[in-house]
């Protein structure tokens, strides 16, 4: 059973398998570890989602509270966004991208943009970074590129506080995934 093996892990192996279950933040990964028995994935996504819950909502909120969160600006809910790459990117077109978001945003056939896609997309990205302050974010496997480019027409229309959230449960999403990918592959080892 998968859920035994997480619990077995130790430190080093558990950040080298869910270290990246939300994107670029290996500090949840070390953070819920110690919280470990989990009863099965179920509870340990709940502690993932606590962890963020738990979280203000900016970086600027924590301001007063202590030198290490002001040494630390991608802390807050905001911040777990502002740590996403942005859908279609340079780095996706570089190929540097984690290995999940890269494989993320080719399945949702990011990789086969026409030029006019690219250019709306390229455009329609900074609106929406101006707008909110963080970089759309979308669960890209349960997406295709038609979808994404019009649900970030639709979110950019949002107000401020609805689409903190929104993003948020996309962010929950992902997470979902990518954990169903290591149940299957500690499961599998064939499909690591
Ligand atoms: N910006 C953004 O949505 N990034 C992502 N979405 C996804 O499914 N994987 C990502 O890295």
């Amino acid at each position: 059973m998968s859920i035994q093996m997480i619990n077995s892990m130790d430190f080093e192996e558990f950040i080298d398998i869910l270290g990246n279950i939300i994107e670029n933040c290996p500090l949840i990964a070390a953070t819920i570890w110690s919280q470990r028995p989990f009863k099965d994935l179920t509870d340990l996504k709940k502690h993932v989602f606590d962890f963020i819950e738990a979280l203000p909502q900016s970086d600027e909120e924590t301001e007063s509270q202590s030198s290490w969160h002001r040494n630390n600006p991608n802390k807050g809910k905001e911040g777990i966004l502002r740590c996403h790459p942005d859908i279609a990117g340079r780095e996706f077109e570089q190929g540097t991208l984690t290995p999940q978001s890269q494989r993320e945003q080719r399945e949702a056939g990011l990789s086969d943009l026409s030029l006019e896609e690219r250019r709306r997309l390229g455009h329609l990205n900074s609106a929406y970074k101006t707008r909110f302050g963080f970089p759309f974010v979308i669960a890209a496997r349960l997406s295709d590129k038609a979808t994404i480019l019009k649900e970030l027409e639709r979110r950019l229309k949002n107000q401020p506080a609805q689409e903190l959230s929104t993003a948020l449960e996309e962010v929950l999403k992902i997470c979902h995934l990518r954990l169903e990918d290591i149940r299957q592959s500690l499961e599998d080892p064939a499909k690591l």
